[in-house]
């Protein structure tokens, strides 16, 4: 599956948060490759009719109540919770059908050994882990191969996912910390943002600004540092001005724990992520 064409067959398996994130966004994306595909390329699987019912009415797509309903796929995303993913799979094992199309996972800690014990034969796997700003086209994604899947499969994966931010190929034994770093990454940043701005109203402000200023904050630095190439050291230490009050917050942060509590979080995550992988 080196190519899409407007026939190309997309099979979404979970049509959860992340599921309808990646879809919605390949299908409004204007950028090659995932220029190419609209609605009609895609069908859904997902238990719950509710949810069905709505990724039928916002986005067109065909949807199925099983993986078992598929009737045939090109590419199929695996994007149900770890949980359930070998449950799922065992339904489609024995599958012809699905012999010979590239599986996409999305999922947490299920490394590409277990997941192609679990898949038909000659199936193709890439795995890969997003992260939720992807819903607005920025995206961060990590993307490995396994040992059935062709360069090819891997560079149509990573350019299907920067369709959607940026994305990388790495080794799969760095997935689960780029899933510590990238993948939670936006729930620690939200979590930040929420400290702040409690912060800020305990010093008097509304939490509405407190929360506006945050947010901006939290995109004007990113963007700084993307756009000029400082390193974040770089922009940190402008804004340190000698004997200044910036400084005194970072000695205060630093003596109650914030270096030790990232370095504590990543790692947490990080062992979570490979009992995800065994469920
Ligand atoms: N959320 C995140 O930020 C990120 C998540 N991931 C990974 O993405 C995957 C999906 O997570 P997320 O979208 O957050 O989870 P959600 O719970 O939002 O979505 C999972 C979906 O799978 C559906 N589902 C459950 N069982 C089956 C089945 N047997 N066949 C088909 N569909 C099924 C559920 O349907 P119903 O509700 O009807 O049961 C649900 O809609 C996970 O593996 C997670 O590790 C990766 C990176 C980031
Ligand atoms: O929390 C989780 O397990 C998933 C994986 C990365 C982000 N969310």
């Amino acid at each position: 599956m080196a190519k899409l064409s407007q026939d190309t067959r997309i099979a979404l398996i979970g049509g959860g948060k992340m599921g309808e994130a990646i879809m919605g966004g390949w299908i409004a994306s204007d950028e090659a490759p995932a220029s190419v595909l609209s609605a009609a390329n895609f069908i859904v699987a997902n238990p719950g009719l509710p949810r069905r019912e709505y990724l039928e009415r916002t986005y067109g797509v065909a949807c199925v109540e099983q993986a078992t309903d598929i009737d045939a796929a090109d590419i199929v995303v695996l994007a149900v919770k770890p949980q359930v993913m070998m449950g799922m799979l065992e339904t489609i094992a024995n599958e012809a059908r699905f012999g010979e199309c590239l599986f996409v996972s999305i999922a947490a800690g299920m490394t590409t050994e277990r997941l192609l014990g679990a898949l038909p034969p000659g199936a193709h796997l890439v795995r890969t882990m997003p992260n939720t700003p992807l819903l607005v086209g920025a995206g961060a994604t990590t993307v490995c191969g396994s040992s059935s899947a062709s360069v090819e499969d891997v560079e149509l994966v990573r350019a299907l996912f920067s369709c959607l931010g940026a994305a990388f190929v790495i080794e799969e034994a760095d997935m689960d910390a780029t899933g510590a770093i990238s993948g939670s990454g936006p729930a620690y940043v939200a979590a930040m943002i929420e400290a702040l701005t409690a912060a800020g109203a305990r010093e008097g402000l509304s939490a509405d600004l407190a929360e506006r200023l945050a947010v901006q904050t939290v995109y004007g630095t990113a963007e700084l540092i993307r756009k000029t190439g400082q390193t974040p050291e770089q922009t940190r230490l402008a804004v340190c001005s000698p004997g200044g009050s910036t400084l005194a917050a970072l000695a205060a942060m630093g003596e109650a724990g914030l270096s030790r509590a990232y370095e504590a979080g990543v790692a947490a995550a990080v062992q979570r992520s490979k009992e995800l992988g065994a469920c």
